[in-house]
């Protein structure tokens, strides 16, 4: 992903070697800050208060915090203890246990003295591999996006909506949802993004508007209840979204609200498609909605907002009523059923365990 000319990822070594760069992600879109990771703790602290986020990159974050904890401790209690803390971070997304598991399986059985490299080159494999699988997402999703292209007036756009940021900032590179749009853009084919805000914390607004607005994609902000109302009136030819756990049978869990825009693309006959990698299938869960563990975090997040104000300080404000009680469920399920298919980097596959299977054999025979 070019910032400003200059090609990053989200997350890469330091010129040491050892340390690990992320981008804060809580200082977005008004600033660009690179944080240094140095330790276990500080790489818990970045996950949990989502200075990184989104499901690959909290597995490829994860699995550098098991490098950091090698460097001071290689027993197999500094191991497990390190995996352990990680792991309690953020409930939802399946790929920091998939990564974990990954370290675990990797490092337990050999001489604690090796673990520390190994566990470096693990880690970097995790983040090469998800460049590549994310590529194989955006080739597998920009036929889907060809195909409308086909079917619309010469030179119209193809308007595409996506909700939260499933996009570069949310893996190491190019995105989920967002990989097959960088490459019909770049390819030549006209793309428009609408961008659902994603309250609370506004991923769309303040990640995904930005990321686009990097690659020059054009693009439209919209409040969240807005999706449904675009598509009654044909303005959305396909909706595309991430997942932060997919259940064996093809349920989808994603950010709060995602469950809505799909209720309403059913009711509108537009395509609702989920890009993933598989490491975000939990081949061990059938039924999303009873068997994935919902996040809820703070009340804080609905009961304020931070913002730009006209002085160009940054200010967090209060905007519900005092003494009201607040909820905040940051993801729900969206059954198979509403999925018109799932796209992975081997292919594009309908929404049951029958099609998945298929397409994974090797995952499900050893998860990891
Ligand atoms: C490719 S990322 C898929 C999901 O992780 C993404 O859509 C999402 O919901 C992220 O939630 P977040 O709470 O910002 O970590």
């Amino acid at each position: 992903m070019l910032v400003n000319g200059e090609k990053y990822r989200t997350i890469w070594l330091a010129e040491d070697g050892w340390a690990v760069h992320i981008i804060d992600q809580t200082r977005f879109p008004y600033a660009f800050e690179i944080i240094r990771l140095e330790t276990l703790q500080q790489t818990v602290h970045a996950i949990r208060e989502m200075q990184v986020r989104g499901a690959p990159l909290i597995g490829a974050t994860a699995a550098y915090g098991i490098c950091l904890a090698m460097r001071d401790d290689t027993s197999d209690s500094a191991l497990m203890g390190a995996s352990a803390a990680l792991l309690e971070t953020r409930p939802t997304a399946v790929n920091l246990k998939w990564a974990l598991d990954l370290m675990l399986k990797a490092l337990l059985p050999i001489d604690p003295e090796q673990r520390m490299a190994r566990a470096y080159s693990l880690a970097n494999q995790i983040c090469d591999e998800d460049i590549a699988t994310n590529m194989a997402i955006g080739l597998n999703g920009a036929e889907i996006i060809a195909n409308i292209a086909r079917t619309k007036k010469p030179g119209s756009s193809v308007n595409i909506l996506t909700h939260c940021n499933a996009g570069w900032l949310a893996t190491v590179d190019w995105g989920t949802a967002t990989a097959p749009i960088y490459m019909s853009h770049d390819s030549g084919v006209p793309v428009h993004v609408w961008v659902d805000e994603t309250r609370p914390r506004n991923q769309g607004a303040f990640l995904t508007a930005w990321e686009l607005g990097q690659h020059g994609v054009p693009h439209t902000v919209i409040v969240d209840n807005a999706g449904g109302h675009l598509m009654q009136h044909e303005e959305v030819d396909l909706v595309i979204v991430g997942t932060d756990r997919t259940t064996s049978s093809g349920d989808v869990c994603n950010k709060i609200g995602t469950y809505l825009k799909a209720l309403a693309a059913k009711d509108c006959g537009v395509p609702f498609y989920v890009a993933l990698p598989s490491s975000t299938i939990d081949f061990t869960l059938q039924d999303g909605l009873k068997e994935i563990p919902i996040e809820e975090r703070s009340g804080d997040e609905v009961k304020r907002i931070t913002g730009r104000s006209k002085t160009g300080s940054i200010e967090t404000i209060e905007i519900v009523a005092q003494g009201s009680h607040v909820a905040n469920p940051a993801f729900d399920v969206t059954p198979a059923r509403l999925v018109t298919g799932l796209i992975t980097e081997r292919g594009v596959l309908e929404a049951n365990r029958q099609s998945i299977i298929t397409a994974f054999p090797d995952r499900v025979a050893a998860p990891n």
